[in-house]
């Protein structure tokens, strides 16, 4: 009897083939084109945490803007278990249930004229979990405060967003995500206008949300120790382009991309993450150059300008991806790869 393989599961979310290019006005009002996302195929798939990591201007927060439908793509598709959404259609209403975005600040994400009650009621009423009497419904927003640690939740049902600290004011801003009973949360650098001393509490909540409901996240950070810390995969991206990707202790030990070794080689021990005299070091990396324009992107790699390792094929065409038994994958020349 020949075994039989088992079908690969169809990832929850799935950014596939996704450019997105910004028509910005320039010098004596000429358009330009901002290219900040690139050809970017990531999948998310149930119960699974991945980073997306990278310098800032990137293009990770549009990467995640497209995967919430807060953008049209230019190019590719988007889909949520292997159906493809777009914008302001139908399927994109039932889209926002599954898919919600956790922002940075976590102030300009509540109404702050609103107390919590009020600001996490609202969205399960606006999706359809409302339970019908007042009591019922406070008695759900009691428990969604227990879910991110709010407790005793009675002590902050009646708060306004600015009675709250900043790590409380975001857990709110979870508890309300989780109000719309999504399967994925897009959190975009979640953790990064918060308290030193409490970041770590608020990876430990998220990984617990993982665990228990199976719920998916993808991480958005510049820091690879609290990345290192949550994630189950890594996809590291360059000036709008996805790089390398795979398992988190795989590319952190063993980086394929010229990229990925130097956001390593200027990146904090993951000792880091805990203490607030160090800080992040990929805030003040020390990485020779700078990201290329996305207006006029180097053409071939993107990174070759800085890399080391570049070669003429470099400059002249984007590598195909190489994959490896490792469970990674990369673009680059280094590796063989046809354009
Ligand atoms: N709405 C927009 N219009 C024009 N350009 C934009 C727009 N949104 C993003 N960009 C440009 O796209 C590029 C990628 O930006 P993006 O914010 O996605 O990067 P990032 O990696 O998330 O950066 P950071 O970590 O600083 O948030 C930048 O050059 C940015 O200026």
């Amino acid at each position: 009897m020949t075994a039989q393989k088992a079908p690969v599961p169809v990832p929850v979310l799935e950014a596939v083939g996704v450019t997105r290019h910004f028509d910005v006005s320039g010098t004596l009002g000429r358009t330009q084109v901002v290219r900040a996302v690139e050809n970017a195929n990531l999948t998310l798939h149930r119960g699974e945490i991945v980073a997306l990591v990278g310098e800032s201007g990137s293009g990770k927060t549009t990467l995640a803007r497209l995967l919430a439908l807060f953008h049209p793509v230019t190019d590719g598709e988007i889909r949520l278990e292997g159906n493809v959404v777009r914008p302001r259609t139908k399927a994109a209403r039932a889209y926002h249930s599954s898919v919600q975005m956790i922002f940075q600040d976590p102030f300009g994400s509540l109404n702050s004229m609103r107390r919590v009650r009020h600001n996490i009621e609202r969205a399960l009423k606006l999706h359809g979990h409302a339970a019908t009497s007042k009591a019922e419904r406070r008695q759900q927003v009691l428990q969604l405060l227990e879910k991110v640690n709010l407790t005793p939740a009675e002590h902050f049902i009646d708060k306004l967003p600015h009675e709250l600290s900043g790590g409380q004011r975001q857990r709110v801003v979870i508890a309300r995500a989780l109000a719309v009973r999504p399967s994925v949360l897009l959190g975009d650098e979640p953790i990064s206008m918060l308290d030193v001393s409490i970041r770590l509490d608020m990876l430990n909540l998220l990984a617990r949300l993982r665990d228990e409901d199976g719920l998916s996240l993808l991480y958005i950070t510049h820091d690879i120790a609290s990345a290192r810390y949550l994630a189950d995969r890594v996809c590291v991206m360059y000036a709008g382009q996805l790089v390398e990707s795979g398992p988190t202790e795989e590319v952190i030990q063993h980086p394929k991309h010229p990229y990925t070794r130097l956001l390593l080689e200027s990146s904090p021990d993951p000792e880091r993450l805990m203490n607030p005299e160090l800080g992040s070091a990929f805030d003040r990396t020390a990485s020779p150059g700078e990201p290329p324009s996305l207006v006029n992107p180097p053409p071939g790699c993107r990174f070759h300008p800085r890399c080391p390792s570049a070669r003429d094929e470099c400059r002249q065409a984007f590598p195909g991806r190489t994959e490896f038994p490792s469970g990674q994958w990369t673009h680059c020349w280094l590796h063989g790869s046809e354009g």
